[in-house]
Protein backbone atom coordinates (compact mmCIF):
# COMPACT_ATOMS: atom_id res chain seq x y z
CA UNK A 1 0.00 0.00 0.00
CA UNK A 2 1.47 2.96 -1.11
CA UNK A 3 1.49 6.48 1.53
CA UNK A 4 -1.25 7.99 -1.22
CA UNK A 5 -3.50 5.14 -1.00
CA UNK A 6 -3.74 5.17 2.94
CA UNK A 7 -4.42 8.73 2.77
CA UNK A 8 -6.68 8.58 -0.06
CA UNK A 9 -8.93 5.84 2.37
CA UNK A 10 -8.52 7.55 5.43
CA UNK A 11 -11.63 9.32 5.10
CA UNK A 12 -14.73 7.77 7.26
CA UNK A 13 -17.43 6.38 4.68
CA UNK A 14 -20.29 8.38 4.17
CA UNK A 15 -23.30 6.58 2.74
CA UNK A 16 -26.85 8.10 1.68
CA UNK A 17 -29.24 5.08 2.65
CA UNK A 18 -32.17 4.77 1.95
CA UNK A 19 -33.34 2.93 4.62
CA UNK A 20 -34.14 3.65 8.29
CA UNK A 21 -31.88 1.27 9.68
CA UNK A 22 -29.21 3.47 11.06
CA UNK A 23 -31.81 5.85 12.58
CA UNK A 24 -32.89 4.29 15.82
CA UNK A 25 -31.10 6.68 18.36
CA UNK A 26 -32.97 10.03 17.11
CA UNK A 27 -30.80 12.42 18.68
CA UNK A 28 -27.35 11.13 17.32
CA UNK A 29 -28.15 12.41 13.98
CA UNK A 30 -30.05 15.95 15.04
CA UNK A 31 -30.11 17.24 11.05
CA UNK A 32 -30.41 13.27 9.21
CA UNK A 33 -32.75 14.97 6.43
CA UNK A 34 -30.08 17.23 5.16
CA UNK A 35 -26.79 14.91 5.81
CA UNK A 36 -25.05 11.95 4.66
CA UNK A 37 -25.67 9.61 7.72
CA UNK A 38 -21.90 7.86 8.84
CA UNK A 39 -21.73 4.07 8.91
CA UNK A 40 -18.63 1.79 9.17
CA UNK A 41 -17.08 -0.64 7.41
CA UNK A 42 -13.91 -2.83 7.80
CA UNK A 43 -12.18 -0.67 6.34
CA UNK A 44 -12.78 2.11 8.72
CA UNK A 45 -11.08 -0.07 11.36
CA UNK A 46 -7.57 -0.35 8.87
CA UNK A 47 -7.65 3.34 7.97
CA UNK A 48 -8.29 4.29 12.07
CA UNK A 49 -5.07 2.61 12.46
CA UNK A 50 -3.04 2.90 9.10
CA UNK A 51 0.56 3.01 10.72
CA UNK A 52 -0.14 -0.55 12.77
CA UNK A 53 -2.31 -1.94 9.78
CA UNK A 54 0.75 -1.06 8.18
CA UNK A 55 3.88 -2.35 10.11
CA UNK A 56 1.65 -5.34 10.83
CA UNK A 57 0.92 -5.93 6.30
CA UNK A 58 4.32 -4.66 5.55
CA UNK A 59 6.30 -6.10 8.15
CA UNK A 60 10.60 -6.77 7.80
CA UNK A 61 9.50 -10.31 8.16
CA UNK A 62 6.96 -10.41 6.01
CA UNK A 63 9.26 -8.64 3.15
CA UNK A 64 12.22 -11.07 3.79
CA UNK A 65 9.61 -14.10 3.24
CA UNK A 66 8.44 -12.58 0.26
CA UNK A 67 12.08 -11.77 -1.48
CA UNK A 68 13.13 -15.18 -0.12
CA UNK A 69 16.04 -13.43 2.52
CA UNK A 70 14.82 -14.95 5.49
CA UNK A 71 16.35 -16.89 8.22
CA UNK A 72 15.89 -20.32 7.99
CA UNK A 73 15.66 -20.81 11.63
CA UNK A 74 13.43 -17.48 12.02
CA UNK A 75 10.75 -18.97 9.64
CA UNK A 76 11.41 -22.86 11.88
CA UNK A 77 10.63 -20.75 15.37
CA UNK A 78 7.63 -19.08 13.38
CA UNK A 79 6.02 -22.17 12.01
CA UNK A 80 6.32 -24.01 15.25
CA UNK A 81 4.57 -21.19 17.69
CA UNK A 82 2.24 -20.59 14.12
CA UNK A 83 1.04 -24.05 15.07
CA UNK A 84 -0.05 -23.47 19.21
CA UNK A 85 -1.56 -19.95 17.38
CA UNK A 86 -3.54 -21.47 15.93
CA UNK A 87 -4.95 -24.24 17.98
CA UNK A 88 -5.98 -21.79 20.26
CA UNK A 89 -7.69 -19.74 17.34
CA UNK A 90 -9.61 -22.64 16.23
CA UNK A 91 -11.04 -22.50 19.95
CA UNK A 92 -11.84 -18.77 19.37
CA UNK A 93 -13.45 -19.44 16.28
CA UNK A 94 -15.70 -22.04 18.53
CA UNK A 95 -16.76 -19.58 21.26
CA UNK A 96 -17.42 -17.46 18.28
CA UNK A 97 -19.44 -20.18 17.40
CA UNK A 98 -20.92 -20.13 21.27
CA UNK A 99 -22.10 -16.66 21.02
CA UNK A 100 -24.17 -16.86 18.04
CA UNK A 101 -27.42 -16.42 18.61
CA UNK A 102 -28.48 -16.90 14.32
CA UNK A 103 -28.27 -19.45 11.82
CA UNK A 104 -26.29 -17.37 9.82
CA UNK A 105 -23.37 -16.26 12.84
CA UNK A 106 -23.40 -19.79 13.56
CA UNK A 107 -22.18 -20.48 9.96
CA UNK A 108 -19.87 -17.59 10.32
CA UNK A 109 -17.99 -19.21 12.84
CA UNK A 110 -18.14 -22.62 11.46
CA UNK A 111 -16.18 -21.35 8.15
CA UNK A 112 -13.68 -19.38 10.59
CA UNK A 113 -12.63 -23.03 12.24
CA UNK A 114 -13.15 -24.47 9.32
CA UNK A 115 -10.98 -22.82 7.25
CA UNK A 116 -8.16 -23.11 10.28
CA UNK A 117 -8.74 -26.76 11.19
CA UNK A 118 -9.15 -27.65 7.68
CA UNK A 119 -6.89 -25.87 4.84
CA UNK A 120 -4.63 -24.24 7.69
CA UNK A 121 -3.74 -26.53 10.53
CA UNK A 122 -3.77 -29.23 7.80
CA UNK A 123 -1.23 -27.51 5.40
CA UNK A 124 0.97 -26.13 8.10
CA UNK A 125 1.63 -29.70 9.85
CA UNK A 126 2.83 -31.02 6.36
CA UNK A 127 4.55 -27.81 6.03
CA UNK A 128 6.82 -28.16 9.37
CA UNK A 129 7.67 -31.53 8.31
CA UNK A 130 9.18 -30.75 5.15
CA UNK A 131 11.04 -28.05 7.63
CA UNK A 132 11.89 -31.05 9.70
CA UNK A 133 9.72 -30.98 12.32
CA UNK A 134 7.72 -33.30 13.38
CA UNK A 135 4.29 -33.69 15.17
CA UNK A 136 6.01 -35.39 18.03
CA UNK A 137 8.05 -31.96 18.45
CA UNK A 138 4.72 -29.96 17.74
CA UNK A 139 2.68 -31.70 20.63
CA UNK A 140 5.83 -30.87 23.42
CA UNK A 141 6.61 -27.25 22.48
CA UNK A 142 6.20 -24.88 25.15
CA UNK A 143 4.26 -21.67 24.14
CA UNK A 144 6.14 -17.95 23.68
CA UNK A 145 5.40 -14.68 25.58
CA UNK A 146 4.21 -13.22 21.84
CA UNK A 147 1.74 -16.69 21.43
CA UNK A 148 0.20 -16.40 24.90
CA UNK A 149 -0.31 -12.73 24.85
CA UNK A 150 -2.03 -12.55 21.35
CA UNK A 151 -4.11 -15.41 21.45
CA UNK A 152 -5.20 -14.96 25.05
CA UNK A 153 -6.19 -11.35 24.43
CA UNK A 154 -8.62 -12.65 21.68
CA UNK A 155 -9.65 -14.97 23.70
CA UNK A 156 -10.60 -12.90 26.72
CA UNK A 157 -12.00 -10.21 24.72
CA UNK A 158 -14.73 -12.46 23.10
CA UNK A 159 -15.47 -13.62 26.72
CA UNK A 160 -16.01 -10.65 28.35
CA UNK A 161 -17.47 -8.67 25.16
CA UNK A 162 -20.54 -9.83 22.37
CA UNK A 163 -19.64 -11.73 19.55
CA UNK A 164 -18.91 -8.65 17.34
CA UNK A 165 -16.21 -7.63 19.79
CA UNK A 166 -14.78 -11.31 19.13
CA UNK A 167 -14.97 -10.90 15.37
CA UNK A 168 -12.75 -7.52 15.60
CA UNK A 169 -10.41 -9.19 18.06
CA UNK A 170 -9.98 -12.16 14.91
CA UNK A 171 -10.37 -9.83 12.18
CA UNK A 172 -6.24 -8.93 11.75
CA UNK A 173 -5.57 -12.48 11.61
CA UNK A 174 -8.50 -13.49 9.25
CA UNK A 175 -7.92 -10.41 6.80
CA UNK A 176 -4.01 -9.57 7.44
CA UNK A 177 -2.82 -12.97 6.05
CA UNK A 178 -4.84 -12.82 2.84
CA UNK A 179 -4.34 -9.42 2.68
CA UNK A 180 -0.07 -10.22 3.27
CA UNK A 181 -0.46 -12.50 0.11
CA UNK A 182 -2.06 -10.18 -2.25
CA UNK A 183 0.61 -7.56 -1.07
CA UNK A 184 3.17 -9.78 -1.65
CA UNK A 185 2.32 -10.08 -5.06
CA UNK A 186 2.69 -6.59 -5.91
CA UNK A 187 6.10 -6.58 -5.01
CA UNK A 188 8.58 -6.47 -7.59
CA UNK A 189 11.03 -8.02 -4.92
CA UNK A 190 8.94 -10.61 -4.11
CA UNK A 191 10.70 -14.21 -5.67
CA UNK A 192 7.85 -16.76 -6.10
CA UNK A 193 8.09 -20.75 -7.09
CA UNK A 194 11.58 -22.53 -6.80
CA UNK A 195 13.64 -19.53 -6.19
CA UNK A 196 12.19 -18.93 -2.55
CA UNK A 197 11.83 -21.69 -0.04
CA UNK A 198 9.05 -19.47 1.35
CA UNK A 199 6.84 -19.78 -1.93
CA UNK A 200 4.54 -22.50 -0.59
CA UNK A 201 3.77 -20.24 2.48
CA UNK A 202 2.40 -17.66 0.45
CA UNK A 203 0.66 -19.69 -1.46
CA UNK A 204 -1.04 -20.80 0.71
CA UNK A 205 -2.92 -17.65 1.78
CA UNK A 206 -3.45 -16.71 -1.43
CA UNK A 207 -5.11 -19.58 -2.05
CA UNK A 208 -9.24 -19.25 -3.32
CA UNK A 209 -10.11 -21.24 0.07
CA UNK A 210 -8.11 -18.68 2.49
CA UNK A 211 -9.21 -16.16 0.53
CA UNK A 212 -12.95 -16.70 0.39
CA UNK A 213 -12.56 -16.99 4.82
CA UNK A 214 -11.63 -13.53 4.27
CA UNK A 215 -14.00 -12.25 1.73
CA UNK A 216 -16.76 -13.65 3.94
CA UNK A 217 -15.43 -12.54 7.16
CA UNK A 218 -15.32 -9.26 5.84
CA UNK A 219 -18.74 -9.21 4.82
CA UNK A 220 -20.11 -10.34 8.23
CA UNK A 221 -17.75 -7.64 9.89
CA UNK A 222 -19.51 -4.88 6.95
CA UNK A 223 -22.81 -5.94 7.75
CA UNK A 224 -22.38 -5.57 11.81
CA UNK A 225 -20.19 -2.29 11.38
CA UNK A 226 -23.21 -0.76 9.62
CA UNK A 227 -25.00 -0.88 12.43
CA UNK A 228 -23.04 0.52 15.18
CA UNK A 229 -22.08 4.44 16.93
CA UNK A 230 -19.35 6.27 16.74
CA UNK A 231 -18.84 5.26 20.14
CA UNK A 232 -18.72 1.70 19.73
CA UNK A 233 -16.85 1.94 17.03
CA UNK A 234 -13.87 3.48 19.19
CA UNK A 235 -14.50 0.56 21.31
CA UNK A 236 -14.43 -1.60 18.61
CA UNK A 237 -10.43 0.05 17.20
CA UNK A 238 -9.35 -0.30 20.22
CA UNK A 239 -9.83 -3.94 20.13
CA UNK A 240 -8.39 -3.57 16.23
CA UNK A 241 -5.49 -1.89 17.71
CA UNK A 242 -4.86 -4.46 20.10
CA UNK A 243 -4.88 -7.23 17.77
CA UNK A 244 -2.89 -5.92 15.44
CA UNK A 245 -0.02 -4.74 17.29
CA UNK A 246 0.04 -8.50 18.76
CA UNK A 247 0.07 -9.57 15.14
CA UNK A 248 3.47 -7.26 15.06
CA UNK A 249 4.73 -9.14 18.16
CA UNK A 250 4.15 -12.38 16.51
CA UNK A 251 6.27 -11.09 13.54
CA UNK A 252 9.00 -9.69 16.16
CA UNK A 253 9.16 -13.10 17.84
CA UNK A 254 9.75 -15.02 14.42
CA UNK A 255 12.99 -12.61 13.72
CA UNK A 256 14.06 -12.60 17.58
CA UNK A 257 13.47 -16.40 17.97
CA UNK A 258 12.03 -14.79 21.32
CA UNK A 259 10.88 -17.07 23.57
C1 LIG B 1 -0.05 -15.13 13.90
C2 LIG B 1 -1.01 -15.51 12.82
N1 LIG B 1 -1.91 -14.61 12.41
C3 LIG B 1 -2.78 -14.93 11.43
C4 LIG B 1 -2.77 -16.18 10.84
C5 LIG B 1 -3.72 -16.50 9.72
O1 LIG B 1 -4.62 -17.46 10.12
C6 LIG B 1 -1.81 -17.10 11.31
N2 LIG B 1 -1.74 -18.34 10.79
N3 LIG B 1 -0.94 -16.74 12.29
Amino acid sequence: MTKADTESREQPSTHCLSDNRLYDTPNAYPNREQQAIMTYQFDDLKNAYPEEWQAYIEHRFVRQLGDGSLAPDAFRHYLKQDYLFLIQFARAFALAAYKSATMSDLRQAKEGLQAILDTELDLHIRYCSEWGISEAELAELPEARATLAYTRYVLDTGNRGDLLDLHVALSPCMVGYGEIANWLNTRQETRRGEANPYDAWIEMYESDEFQEAMQSEIAWLNEQLADVSPKRFEQLGRIFRDATRLEIDFWEMGLNLSD
